[in-house]
């Protein structure tokens, strides 16, 4: 059984086109590791009927990108320290999220991902976190070699007892390349994991009807030689597998 997991597209524009597209890495870590099919979602927003994308899928899976979720989404007013944006994405992955929680359907969420998850259940983002005092630069560094870009940068302890540590243990190490985080935890999440400096960086879905994890760091680079990677693709990957069997029943 090959599953299918839903995963919403960036629009980026180059070479004179508009795009919808999701980075390679994600795609072939859930492929490869989590031994689910990625299919790409057109950032069509609310033109998507989300009832019927979600009776075809056995999960959602959402990358990371440079974008950022619009702050107009948690009730901030947009300024430039927020940019850059990506609407369709937002008006695509919110919406999604929620119905994916509604009805049960296995979600991981990865960097953005895990900022959409937090905004679409009610919470807020901080922006420019590196910029406050006693806080870690969660940037990445500044390298054209992708392999330094997300290089694991800083420890995260996890919560004993929690979805997260079941999976990954309890300190790990991670890469880091966000500017953003999480401010105000949306009423349903619960902190999973959270660095030196406080910053959430894993949460789950409080009373899930299924799978529903967020992580703020990027397993997904490394996802076939790092012993944390792999085991959060694994771990989404077994639970898109039961949730399909479960369907078939
Ligand atoms: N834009 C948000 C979300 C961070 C994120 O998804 N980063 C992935 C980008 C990878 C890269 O820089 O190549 C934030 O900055 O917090």
């Amino acid at each position: 059984m090959q599953p299918v997991v839903a995963v919403v597209a960036d629009i980026r524009e180059f070479e004179n086109y508009s795009w919808h597209c999701v980075p390679d890495q994600y795609m072939t870590a859930a492929f490869n590791v989590s031994g689910v099919l990625p299919l790409l979602v057109p950032a069509f927003g609310d033109a998507i009927d989300f009832d019927a994308l979600l009776a075809r899928v056995d999960g959602v899976m959402l990358s990371g990108s440079k974008s950022n979720v619009h702050p107009s989404n948690f009730g901030v007013e947009a300024h430039e320290k927020y940019e850059p944006y990506d609407p369709d994405r937002d008006a695509t992955s919110l919406p999604l999220i929620r119905a994916a929680i509604e009805k049960g359907v296995p979600l991981f969420a990865i960097c953005r991902g895990l900022q959409e998850l937090n905004v679409a259940l009610g919470g807020t983002l901080a922006t420019e976190i590196q910029e406050a005092d006693g806080m870690l630069d969660h940037r990445a560094p500044s390298s054209p070699d992708q392999a330094k870009r997300f290089a694991l940068a800083h420890s995260v302890k996890t919560k004993p007892g929690s979805c997260i540590e079941k999976i990954i243990g309890e300190d790990v190490r991670v890469n880091s390349l966000h500017r953003q985080a999480i401010d105000n935890i949306a009423p349903r999440l619960q902190v999973e994991a959270s660095a030196d400096d406080g910053t959430v960086e894993a949460v789950s879905v409080i009373d899930a009807k299924g799978y529903a994890v967020g992580v703020q760091w990027h397993p997904e680079y490394w996802a076939k030689t790092d012993d944390t990677s792999r085991r959060l693709f694994e771990a989404f990957g077994d639970a898109v597998r039961d949730y399909a069997s479960q369907k078939m029943k």
